[in-house]
């Protein structure tokens, strides 16, 4: 592990098995952290703190830029590692680190920003301003789905706001984690900014009992996020979470068929549905709803499901096989209520066939719940209103899409549906470093990326100052 500036092994001598999803094969062993070990990750943050803090913010920001450009430089090894660390696809793996790469020169550029205010007073004479200032140290969990782009989009943005980090990594890909901290430690980056501490929820629950550490933010399941806003809450810490989705994409009955039918697959099969925003509804309006679903299955059947590291292969294995199981309860049990499969519903090991599912009805396991895999229901609304209906039928809010042309109606779903992103005319996968991501209901509390994060990762003070005396009453 990488705590103030040094790589060492356990002080418990714990070490976790690493395994490739696409093979099964044991391919590192990595160090877990202790308790001692995570007290000593949060103390060397909290040490860096305020050294880094006060750091000028053109060395900061050549700082990034450096880390930046040592990222696009190591990217056939940090595309191979998440290949085999987390399973992605061809098409993924270098995408993720080329955005990572953006979201680094995002933040460099967010680092002169963190502007504060200032006020009229009804007080004579008195200068008022706000000032926004780092919170001190941050610990972020990132998840397995997209390693390098979501721990990323927490390490870049908070260092930007001049806080120090402690990382810990999903327990299944901790040694993306690692890598990255490598290539700052290459960057320059001072000892005890950034710790990076693999291990498994309890070195989670240490970081968010510690009173040193001011933040957690968190990609995940809504149901850790809903343990981290309460605990959070007791221990009266900021907190960020990104959780799951349920996300739709509506095609209306103006759609471009065959544009719709290409988005909607993208937005359910691309990194086999281990995406928060995958589209695990689409809700076609009655109109198209036969040619949609014929002409979708014809292409869900296209689909090549295999090794990760072929070109031609679009849905790679899941992250473990056990998620195959779930997924398999899940058709199983909307089979038994009388949905139908429409294609798939079958899996090898973690490889698990694109699968397409009618007739599923609230009663279903699947009509509420995350499947985190290349899955999805198709509805057919009987119009408009109820197309908004099916869509907000939802515990979740992340991301939603519409496929339409005409204009009022986009709009009019925009405004009406209950997520914290909607997308015209594209599905629901999108996510860019700067721009404002994050959900509503169970899907997320706060937002991140560009200056939503720069407002998240800081603290507001209010400053003035007296010209003169102030007259007080006696
Ligand atoms: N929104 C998203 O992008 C993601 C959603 N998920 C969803 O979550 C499901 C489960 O995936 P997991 O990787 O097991 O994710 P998880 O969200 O259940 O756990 C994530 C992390 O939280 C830590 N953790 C668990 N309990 C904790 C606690 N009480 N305090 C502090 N830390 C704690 C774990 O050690 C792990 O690092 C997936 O199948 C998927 O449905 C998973 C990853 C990303
Ligand atoms: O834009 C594509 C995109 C964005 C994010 C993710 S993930 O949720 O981080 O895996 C995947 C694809």
């Amino acid at each position: 592990m990488y705590i103030n500036g040094r790589w060492c092994l356990s002080s418990a001598g714990l070490v976790a098995d690493d395994v490739n999803p696409a093979t099964g094969a044991v391919f590192a062993q990595v160090a877990q952290a202790s308790a001692e070990d995570v007290n000593a990750a949060i103390a060397a943050a909290h040490a860096a703190r305020t050294g880094w803090a006060a750091m000028l913010a053109g060395e900061r920001e050549a700082l990034l830029l450096r880390a930046a450009d040592l990222f696009a430089a190591h990217r056939d090894a940090l595309r191979d590692l998440i290949i085999q660390e987390n399973g992605s696809v061809w098409i993924k793996a270098p995408w993720e680190v080329d955005y990572a790469v953006d979201c680094l020169r995002s933040a460099a550029g967010c680092i002169r920003q963190p502007h504060g205010e200032t006020f009229p007073t009804t007080t004579p004479g008195v200068v008022s301003m706000t000032i926004r200032q780092p919170l001190g140290v941050i610990g972020g969990i990132s998840p397995f789905n997209s390693p390098l782009l979501l721990g990323m989009k927490k390490v870049a943005f908070a260092l930007a706001a001049g806080n120090t980090f402690v990382l810990k990594p999903s327990e299944l890909t901790p040694l993306v984690g690692l890598k990255m901290a490598e290539i700052f430690e290459q960057a320059g980056l001072p000892p005890g900014v950034l710790n990076v501490v693999p291990g498994d929820a309890e070195v989670g629950r240490l970081l968010v009992s510690d009173e040193r550490v001011r933040m957690i933010t968190f990609t995940g399941s809504s149901k850790v996020g809903r343990v981290l806003a309460a605990e959070c809450g007791r221990h009266f810490k900021r907190v960020c979470l990104e959780m799951g989705g349920k996300s739709p994409t509506v095609v209306l009955q103006d759609a471009d068929l065959d544009y719709a039918v290409d988005a909607a697959a993208f937005g359910i099969f691309f990194h086999q549905g281990q995406v928060c925003m995958s589209n695990s509804r689409i809700i076609v309006e009655k109109p198209l709803y036969e040619a949609f679903c014929e002409k979708f299955v014809a292409k869900a059947r296209t689909i090549r499901v295999g090794d990760p590291r072929s070109p031609e292969t679009v849905v790679g294995p899941l992250v473990r096989e056990s998620q195959a199981h779930f997924i398999m309860g899940q058709i199983e049990d909307a089979v038994g209520q009388g949905a139908s499969v429409l294609t798939g519903g079958t899996h090898e090991g973690p490889y698990f066939q694109p699968t397409v599912l009618t007739g599923v009805t609230p009663a279903m396991r699947i009509y509420g719940e995350e499947s985190f895999g290349p899955v999805t229901s198709i509805y057919c609304a009987d119009d408009f209103d109820h197309a908004v209906h099916l869509a907000n039928d939802t515990s979740f809010g992340l991301s939603s899409a519409v496929v339409t042309n005409d204009l009022q109606r986009a709009f009019e779903f925009a405004h009406r549906v209950e997520s914290g992103m909607v997308h015209i005319n594209d599905t629901t996968i999108a996510d860019e470093p700067h721009i404002t991501f994050g959900g509503v209901k169970n899907s997320g509390l706060g937002r991140e990326g560009g200056e939503a994060s720069m407002h998240e990762m800081t603290e507001v003070k209010w400053v003035t100052f007296q010209l003169g005396k102030r007259q007080f009453p006696f």
